[in-house]
């Protein structure tokens, strides 16, 4: 299975420094038994490396230090594995609301050693966490509509909701104008993370809501 896995991208190396061979492990373990636990689909062994590991990594110079994280719909553990991999010094509680990707991100956590990470069974909207959180991830999860009403109260004044988002996100945003004004975005900043591809490198471009 692992002879289609994608290559390891020079961008890996610099994204993850000496943090890189936890990186190898998690994208092993991912090739390993990703498709059989339905965590990624068959096609996404070829681009796992560049569209999800690297891809996640890319928002890590964007967390704060010592911060507080949720990484909200985490499935596969994506940003948040990652993230807590290239950022040690932060702390990611892994919140989704599937039994079968709970117990995975709470195994693979622990096979990794990754101290960083508490994993939290539940669906964003109902999640009770001990105190609101720095900043609050979400790839691929959902609309802006309902991401923003989601998280908005998870995080504490002057936190940021760090959202990546594809090619839509303006689109999103006009959809999510009601729920934009609902929310106090006055005192939280939303950052959307876009992507683009191309042979090896993802670059990101940001815009802000509120
Ligand atoms: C398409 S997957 C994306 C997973 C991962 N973030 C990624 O980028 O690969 C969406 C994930 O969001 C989770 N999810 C769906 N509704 C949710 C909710 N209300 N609160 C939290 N997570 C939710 C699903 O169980 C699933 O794991």
């Amino acid at each position: 299975m692992t002879e289609q896995l994608e290559a390891e991208p020079a961008a890996a190396a610099k994204l993850f420094g000496d943090r890189i061979e936890l990186a190898r492990q998690f994208t092993h373990d991912l090739a390993t038994y990703g498709e059989e636990l339905g965590l990624i689909g068959p096609l996404e062994l070829p681009r796992l490396w560049t569209r999800h590991v690297v891809n996640s990594a890319l928002v890590a110079p964007l967390i704060w230090t010592g911060a507080r994280v949720s990484d909200v719909g985490s499935g596969a553990g994506l940003p948040g594995l990652p993230l807590a991999i290239a950022r040690p010094d932060a702390r990611f509680i892994l919140i989704e609301p599937m039994e079968r990707r709970v117990e995975w991100l709470a195994a693979e956590a622990e096979r990794l050693g990754l101290e960083n990470v508490t994993v939290q069974r539940a669906r964003a909207e109902d999640v009770v966490l001990d105190a609101q959180v720095d900043q609050a991830t979400a790839r691929a999860v959902s609309a802006l509509s309902k991401l923003i009403p989601w998280t908005a109260p998870m995080v504490r004044d002057g936190g940021q909701l760090l959202f990546m988002k594809g090619e839509r996100v303006q689109a999103e945003i006009d959809a999510a104008a009601k729920a934009i004004r609902k929310a106090r975005l006055s005192d939280i900043e939303v950052l959307l993370l876009g992507e683009e591809y191309d042979t090896e490198v993802t670059r990101v471009f940001r815009a802000t809501v509120g």
